[in-house]
């Protein structure tokens, strides 16, 4: 099938009914289209998540009765037409008729009166619909509301601009490998190429392009000279501060990203540890691209004894399973398939995470702890336990205000993603 509308509702009911991730839905559907297309899917799809509450909103005051069933995915075609009409700059006719048109390839053509009656009745009511969603907070946010909740409680201040920030399109940050070129050295070939960008002296190694650009476009990307990586993560290797011959876990570390940069800022000795042997893949592939190379292990960071070799680390990464919440607006499905029920359970896990890979870690030796969450238990109460509980680890001060009950540093989504470290050394 290569219709972009009908694909889109099917990708949509996949994320949002079935609780497929979207990253791995996309690329199944975007292979049956050329470039144009591709990007115009990935488009719809990203608006219809960023906006699902509204859009739902809107059908529920629409429809007689909630399409159920088999009929589910000409619900989420309902949410595609609506979206192009209120916020893509589509005509309003071609919207309404590309996306009833979309009911040929889904094979059902008797569905074409219904979504045509629905999508004008949406032009007609459109203000009196906005209105009426906005006294609803889960739709005048577009968040679901257990974390609505979870974020005014933690930033009393700030959560309603984090929640903005989520709903924007994400940067394209790259990260030159300095074991190829130097950032300006690099940047230089951009300028060469036309390609515009900013740099930033809080990122060493980043530079933020002033708009997206397909990666084998890039100066030398394919012989690794540099990686698409957000900012805040580029921080990782930076704090860990890799020294050549050190011996070096990276414990949760696929698709690699922080792998690649620690190689490349240091001559040094990486294991690279990841409980998902097909994620870990991924490393590999990535450090061929950049042509440095780690020993990479399926393993349970959970339970080192059944993959640690008995030589205790220099230095540790541990970017833990998390939330993802501070990187919603890269992956707009993490609002509909996290649960407020799943964050105990990850925070049980971090925590088995730390406590035991704690004791790999050589005396005089740093560990930095990483998660691209903005949820307080997860960061600043987890090291907080953390420290309580371990004796020997001393908590090294990222900012002024970093201490051992508020420990760390928390990023919120704009320049960079939302992201948290802690960096401890070993007495
Ligand atoms: C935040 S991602 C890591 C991203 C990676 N550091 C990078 O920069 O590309 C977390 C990773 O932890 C892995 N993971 C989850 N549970 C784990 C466990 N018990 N032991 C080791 N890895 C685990 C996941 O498969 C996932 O790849």
């Amino acid at each position: 099938m290569s219709n972009v509308r009908a694909l889109a509702a099917q990708t949509l009911f996949q994320v949002v009914d079935k609780g497929a991730s979207l990253s791995a839905q996309l690329p199944l559907a975007t292979s049956q289209l050329d470039g144009k297309d591709k990007a115009l899917l990935q488009q719809i799809c990203y608006g219809v998540l960023r906006y699902l509450p509204s859009l739902e909103h809107y059908c529920q005051q629409l429809l007689e009765q909630p399409l159920k069933g088999k009929r589910r995915v000409f619900q989420f075609l309902l949410y595609v037409g609506i979206y192009q009409l209120q916020h893509m700059r589509v005509p309003a006719h071609a919207a309404v008729a590309e996306t009833v048109n979309a009911l040929t390839p889904l094979r059902a053509p008797g569905m074409k009166g219904l979504v045509n009656a629905i999508l004008r009745s949406f032009q007609r009511h459109q203000v009196e619909l906005e209105t009426s969603a906005a006294e609803i907070p889960a739709c005048l946010y577009n968040h679901p509301g257990w974390f609505i909740n979870q974020l005014k409680a933690a930033y009393p201040t700030q959560w309603q601009a984090i929640l903005e920030a989520n709903q924007q399109q994400a940067p394209m940050w790259l990260r030159v490998n300095q074991s190829q070129f130097s950032t300006a050295d690099y940047a230089a070939l951009l300028d060469q190429e036309g390609v515009a960008y900013q740099l930033h002296s809080e990122y060493p190694d980043g530079i933020l392009l002033d708009s997206p650009i397909d990666v084998y476009a890039l100066p030398q990307f394919a012989a690794g000279a540099c990686s698409v990586q957000d900012a805040a993560a580029q921080k990782a290797a930076r704090l860990l501060a890799p020294q050549a011959g050190e011996n070096i876990l990276d414990a949760c570390a696929a698709p690699g990203g922080k792998t690649c940069h620690i190689l490349e800022l240091a001559d040094a000795k990486v294991t690279a540890i990841d409980a998902d042997g097909d994620r870990l893949q991924r490393v590999e592939q990535n450090l061929e691209r950049i042509r440095l190379s780690a020993k990479c292990l399926e393993g349970d960071a959970s339970d080192p004894e059944t993959w640690w070799d008995g030589e205790q680390y220099d230095r540790i990464l541990l970017d833990v399973p998390c939330s993802a919440t501070g990187v919603i607006r890269r992956h707009p499905d993490i609002k509909w398939l996290r649960r407020a029920s799943d964050i105990d359970n990850l925070v049980t896990l971090q925590a088995q995470i730390i406590d035991k890979i704690w004791p790999l870690l050589k005396p005089g030796g740093t560990l930095v702890y990483a998660t691209c969450s903005v949820l307080p238990q997860e960061n600043q109460q987890q090291i907080a336990r953390f420290l309580s509980v371990t004796p020997d680890a001393t908590l090294v001060p990222l900012h002024d205000a970093d201490t051992q009950t508020q420990p760390g540093l928390q990023l919120l989504p704009g320049l960079s993603d939302g992201f948290y470290y802690a960096k401890l050394t070993k007495q």
